[in-house]
């Protein structure tokens, strides 16, 4: 996707304060500022699932990344499904699930653990894929998922990322459709996770010192 096609929140005028929105009591000391307020993000949604009916002929098979695209990808599935009907196009949409896992604390372990079972990659042969991710970082998750499926030989794969961190750690990882750039800071809400707290956070926000400290995981070289 061109970036002229995404919304860019990583100037400082995104930066709304806690005051402004409803956030759990139980996170209020946690968190740093609100970045995407959750009704900015239904209505990208509904714009990326309109973007994707136009480009689509026929049917698909939706991949949904856990844990942290469930949200992304519920939302995105109930736009796409409203959209394909107006539009009445024969799109049939099939769902699967991955699980992939790789971060501890604010950092990705390098170690991407992929699961999906033998006779599921099997049965991906010939099918046109659209993996539905939360956020790309580095991006080393996604290049090593779409490597991982590749050896399936579906006949076409599309990822949509919520998010795209601009950071340096990228790997230049760029998904064909992209909700929000955003700043290069560690963010919570709407399914994504610190340690897996925060993920029962409608918006998106960025974690402040206090939380990660909270809910930090102590790593076997630290102990
Ligand atoms: O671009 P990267 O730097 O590789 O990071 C992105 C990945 O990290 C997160 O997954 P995580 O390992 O935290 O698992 P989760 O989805 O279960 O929270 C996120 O959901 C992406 O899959
Ligand atoms: O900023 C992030 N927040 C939550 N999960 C993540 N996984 C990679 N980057 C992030």
């Amino acid at each position: 996707m061109d970036p002229s096609m995404w919304i860019d929140v990583t100037s400082e005028r995104f930066n709304y304060s806690l005051n402004h929105f409803v956030i759990p009591r139980h996170y209020e000391n946690d968190l740093e500022n609100i970045l995407i307020p959750n009704g900015l993000i239904m209505d990208r949604i509904e714009a990326l699932a309109q973007l994707i009916v136009q480009d689509t002929d026929g049917p698909i098979v939706a991949c949904c990344v856990l844990k942290g695209g469930h949200q992304f990808f519920a939302d995105l599935m109930n736009q796409m499904k409203k959209w394909i009907t107006k539009s009445r196009k024969h799109i049939p949409l099939s769902l699967e699930f991955i699980k992939v896992k790789s971060y501890v604390n604010d950092r990705s372990t390098g170690d991407v653990q992929i699961s999906l079972t033998e006779d599921e990659l099997k049965d991906l042969e010939g099918k046109h894929l659209l993996i539905v991710e939360d956020i790309i970082d580095t991006g080393n998750t996604m290049v090593r998922l779409l490597k991982h499926l590749e050896q399936y030989s579906p006949a076409s794969v599309r990822v949509a990322s919520l998010l795209l961190k601009k950071t340096p750690l990228s790997c230049g990882y760029i998904p064909d459709y992209v909700g929000f750039a955003i700043p290069d800071a560690f963010v919570v809400g709407y399914a994504l996770d610190y340690n897996e707290h925060f993920r029962d956070l409608d918006h998106i926000c960025v974690i402040n010192e206090t939380g990660k400290t909270k809910y930090a995981i102590k790593q076997a070289e630290e102990k």
